[in-house]
């Protein structure tokens, strides 16, 4: 049965902090960025992934970024890698990692999406790191857990499923779940949430505002936070697709995926306070 994404069915779920947690209990959220010149992506994720409550968020970049990340952030924490190995050791401390926003479709993207995968982290794989797949996404479903999610818009599914969007979007979004055997947000105007057990939503309070650069990246970082602070992956998926919906909304007119991080308090504050969002 599809059923339609609403607050009712997750907000009992989400991660309130209790009174005597502390960062590091909240959860720790990794984002991997991608090279010196392609760092946005990974900031604007990572920032989302703090907004939505995880208590640490940190960035893994290639060591020729630092010298460009490190004068952007603040809160959030930097440690650069060299290889997929030393990628794959320094998250072990994750309980989630955002990566694809920006990675590039190289090899090293591969490596390092397959390095991730066997640490004990869930893994959220958006774009690039979906698109390199194509192909040979068969080498990605292999390492894939249940609790992982890709993030896919259309073209970057049909580059992973081909042709499987002529079933019509619900149930190409099924089927790719059944065939990834992880959790699958195929995002566009309505976006589609499904799982490998066979549970799917649609989203349809999409708001028009968010078809502007960056703002998948930023859902990326949403879902991550929540499943860094152990919300299950489904209801988180589920979740950030509503407040990322949510908060581009409030903010209308002019909206870049900058501001959603900056308006999702209130969106967050309204969830939390129990009324009506
Ligand atoms: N601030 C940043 O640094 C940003 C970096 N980004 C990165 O830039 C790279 C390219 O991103 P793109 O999303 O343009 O890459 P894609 O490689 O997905 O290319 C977009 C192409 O896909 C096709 N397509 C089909 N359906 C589409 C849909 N529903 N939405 C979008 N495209 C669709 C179009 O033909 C389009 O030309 C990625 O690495 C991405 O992560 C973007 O996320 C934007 C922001
Ligand atoms: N017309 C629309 N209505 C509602 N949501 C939209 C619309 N267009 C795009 N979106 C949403 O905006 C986000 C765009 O993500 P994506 O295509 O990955 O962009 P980027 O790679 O630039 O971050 C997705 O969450 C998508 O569902």
């Amino acid at each position: 049965m599809i059923e339609t994404n609403d607050p009712a069915l997750w907000r009992n779920f989400l991660p309130w902090p209790g009174a005597e947690t502390h960062k590091h209990a909240r959860g720790r959220l990794g984002v991997v960025s991608g090279r010196a010149h392609q760092t946005g992506a990974a900031r604007l994720a990572a920032r989302a992934g703090l907004r939505i409550g995880a208590g640490v968020v940190r960035i893994y970049c290639p060591p020729d970024a630092v010298a460009v990340i490190a004068p952007a952030i603040e809160a959030i924490m930097l440690t650069p890698f060299a290889t997929a190995d030393a990628l794959a050791r320094e998250v072990e401390e994750m309980d989630a990692v955002v990566v694809g926003p920006a990675a590039g479709l190289d090899e090293t993207t591969v490596n390092n999406v397959q390095a991730l995968a066997l640490s004990g982290a869930a893994l959220v794989i958006d774009a690039d790191g979906l698109s390199v797949f194509k192909g040979r996404s068969a080498e990605l479903f292999a390492v894939l857990d249940r609790d992982d999610v890709l993030t896919p818009h259309e073209g970057e599914f049909e580059r992973l499923f081909p042709g499987l969007l002529r079933k019509g979007r619900e149930s190409a979004a099924v089927e790719a779940a059944r065939r990834a055997q992880a959790i699958v947000v195929l995002k566009g105007a309505e976006t589609v949430i499904a799982a490998p057990d066979g549970r799917v939503r649609v989203n349809r309070t999409g708001s028009p505002w968010l078809a502007t650069a960056g703002t998948g990246d930023v859902l990326s970082g949403m879902i991550g936070g929540l499943i860094a602070q152990r919300m299950d992956s489904f209801d988180a998926a589920c979740a950030a697709v509503w407040i990322h919906a949510d908060a581009a909304d409030r903010f209308g007119p002019g909206l870049i995926a900058e501001d959603l991080s900056e308006v999702m308090p209130q969106s967050l504050k309204a969830l939390w306070l129990g009324g009506e969002p």
